[in-house]
């Protein structure tokens, strides 16, 4: 069954390679709607990622078309979801399973009995198929086994009155499809979408679905690379065009000679000829390419420094300067040392919950107190509650849940329903339903006990109360192993800054926030991030950190004892797709740097690979290579 695109009556696509001015033509036609007599508010802009989305409602202020709404689909789907009558629709509060969360519903999904191999490959085959509608296709599950596993995925999710990201968009295009009244106050008359191509093919639905008048596209399908939407959807390119759009083509590249030269060897690794970019400037590569090849990782770190400063002594500012890093760790690392010298870096959030094991109570201590937070801000989180209960237990309470769910399947219940009435029960008739009844009534009655005790505090206050309330629920043995000052401080950088009046929602909010998303939160500076980080952003200056073997392509890509041939070809073209979309950015210099010599320990943390190991001044020292796409990209003479 197929199912066809339903836009808008006049759909254009500006379609182009990168830096040939996509979103400057979807600027310019936002303004242009706007002085033709459009009102602001009925445009509806959406961008693929968070910082994008900044970085364009800066760019369409900067043309004059300030009060336009820019989103991502992401957002705009969870508020659609938001309206009461969308949650009694889908049974779904617009709350997302964080990375967090997803370990409790694992357990929930290990009751099924498959093998752990062979139940994250369904899910994923799920996932791929609720991002592309295949849900609309009677025939999308095959075998006896998938329809019951997707089952008890749904009724997890559903008791939990959550949602999974990949479900999010899918979701709600379901239920604006479903309900005209619904899509009629959230439609608009305008649409314009930023790099569609990076858009899940229920996300370019749902965008779609909701313009009156007209859809405005830029896309490049090259670029289909996943930095926010999981499941990016480079076939809906085509999709649009087959829907009628009109296509204006953009040829020329606006970045420099660097970048524009890395994009063409790139380009036309990925699909021979298949983009030509036109270089109207004349761009020498070589003019704006810059290599910095450096012996330790320290000296790394003091070369970018320097380069920071001399692009600031000529003129460029902080927020012109883009510092793209492979590894997570290594990039806190070199954070730190620009902080240092007194370098402002604007990165993404990167406080870790430590959330350790939640068989394990004391090392899950601090994400027992986030979660009790955000029982706090809201006593009928039901996924917050199915955390809750599964804390300090080896399977995280699943097998008594999967008993109580299927007594509870036939009422309608919702989790927090569940455990009302099992607490409401005297204690035999409710270990009956199942054994495990008791401890989950137990926690149940603790986590309404923390609740109670900090009702209406605020700020430090409330943290601190938390943490003394969850911590008195845990054993006694485990208590005395907790240090709960340690754990405070934990809990309270998670949540950083905590104003004194910040109440438990408006703290849980950040926290959510941080849980679920990843977008640069510094107010000016050096930009820091990863490639989902530079998508929307064209920098000036793009310094490419760390440009070694082992952070891109990464360490396993090298070793064939653990990555088939087939797997590595993957590899190889996922990562010629990325570096294509985010090399090409810069609009004056791509300076790229590595290094070559870092310990044993060191390279082993950082999953490096290791060409050779010496011995120097005692010390075993590995030898480290560029990437193996230096040469690839090197401008050529
Ligand atoms: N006609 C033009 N002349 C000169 N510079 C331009 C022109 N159009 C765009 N630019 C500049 O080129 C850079 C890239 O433009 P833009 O971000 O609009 O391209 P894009 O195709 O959307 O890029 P991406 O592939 O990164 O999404 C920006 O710095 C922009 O200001």
């Amino acid at each position: 069954m197929t199912l066809t695109l339903r836009t808008a009556p006049e759909v254009v696509l500006y379609k182009g390679a990168v830096g040939t001015g996509k979103t400057s033509a979807l600027v310019a036609a936002a303004a242009e709607k706007v002085a033709a007599g459009a009102a602001p508010e009925s445009l509806l802009v959406f961008a693929s990622t968070p910082d994008a989305a900044a970085q364009l409602e800066k760019r369409l202020a900067a043309a004059g078309v300030g009060a336009v709404r820019v989103t991502t689909p992401r957002a705009f789907c969870l508020q659609v979801l938001a309206a009461p009558a969308a949650r009694e629709a889908t049974g779904r509060d617009p709350r997302l399973v964080s990375s967090f969360d997803q370990a409790f519903i694992m357990e929930d999904m290990k009751v099924s009995g498959l093998k752990i191999k062979r139940l994250r490959e369904m899910l994923k085959f799920f996932y791929r198929g609720w991002t592309e509608l295949s849900g609309e296709d009677p025939e999308w599950l095959v075998t006896a086994e998938e329809e019951s596993v997707h089952g008890m995925l749904k009724g997890t999710l559903g008791f939990t009155r959550s949602i999974l990201e990949p479900e999010l968009a899918a979701l709600t295009w379901g239920y604006l499809h479903g309900h005209e009244d619904a899509l009629a106050a959230v439609s608009v008359d305008h649409v314009l979408v930023d790099d569609y191509q990076q858009l899940s093919r229920a996300s370019q639905f749902v965008a779609n679905m909701v313009a009156r008048q007209s859809v405005t596209a830029a896309a490049d399908p090259l670029a289909c690379i996943e930095v926010y939407d999981s499941y990016p959807y480079g076939a809906g390119v085509d999709e649009l065009e087959q829907a009628g759009a009109e296509v204006r083509a953009l040829e020329d590249c606006h970045l420099c000679g660097a970048s524009l030269h890395a994009a063409q060897v790139l380009a036309d690794e990925l699909e021979a000829g298949a983009v030509v970019l036109g270089n109207p400037d004349n761009l020498d590569a070589s003019v704006s390419f810059g290599e910095f090849p450096c012996d330790t990782s320290h000296d790394e770190f003091s070369s970018i420094a320097q380069r920071v400063g001399q692009l600031s002594e000529a003129g460029v500012t902080a927020e012109d300067i883009f510092l793209l890093t492979f590894n997570k760790q290594w990039a806190r690392q070199l954070k730190r040392y620009l902080t240092e010298q007194g370098i402002a870096v604007n990165s993404a959030f990167d406080g870790r919950l430590a959330a350790g094991d939640y068989r394990d109570y004391a090392r899950c201590a601090p994400a027992r107190v986030i979660t009790a937070l955000q029982l706090a801000a809201d006593p009928e989180n039901c996924l917050a509650w199915r955390c809750w209960i599964g804390f300090g237990d080896y399977l995280g309470n699943s097998a008594a849940l999967s008993e109580i769910y299927a007594w509870a399947k036939d009422k309608g219940y919702n989790l927090l329903e569940v455990l009302q009435e099992l607490a409401a029960m005297d204690a035999g008739a409710a270990s009956l339903i199942s054994a495990g009844a008791g401890r989950i009534v137990a926690a149940y009655r603790s986590g309404c006990a923390v609740v109670e005790q900090v009702d209406g505090l605020s700020g430090l206050e409330l943290i601190r109360k938390l943490v003394a309330a969850v911590d008195a629920t845990a054993p006694a043995s485990v208590q005395e192993t907790i240090i709960p000052e340690k754990v405070e401080e934990m809990v309270v950088s998670f949540c950083a800054p905590v104003p004194g009046a910040a109440t438990a929602k408006v703290i849980a909010a950040t926290v959510t926030d941080r849980l679920t998303d990843s977008r640069l939160e510094g107010n000016g500076g050096v930009m820091m991030g990863s490639g989902a980080h530079v998508v929307g952003s064209s920098p000036k200056a793009l310094l490419v950190c760390g440009f070694d073997n082992g952070f891109i392509p990464e360490r396993d890509y090298f070793d064939t004892t653990v990555v088939t041939l087939d797997k590595q070809e993957k590899m190889h073209e996922a990562d010629t797709r990325f570096l294509y979309t985010v090399l090409g950015k810069a609009t004056d210099q791509l300076q790229v740097s590595y290094f070559t010599s870092i310990d044993l320990v060191g390279a082993e943390k950082l999953k490096l690979k290791v060409d050779r190991i010496r011995l120097k001044n005692g010390m075993r020292m590995a030898r480290l290579t560029a990437s193996e796409f230096l040469p690839v990209i090197l401008p050529t003479d």
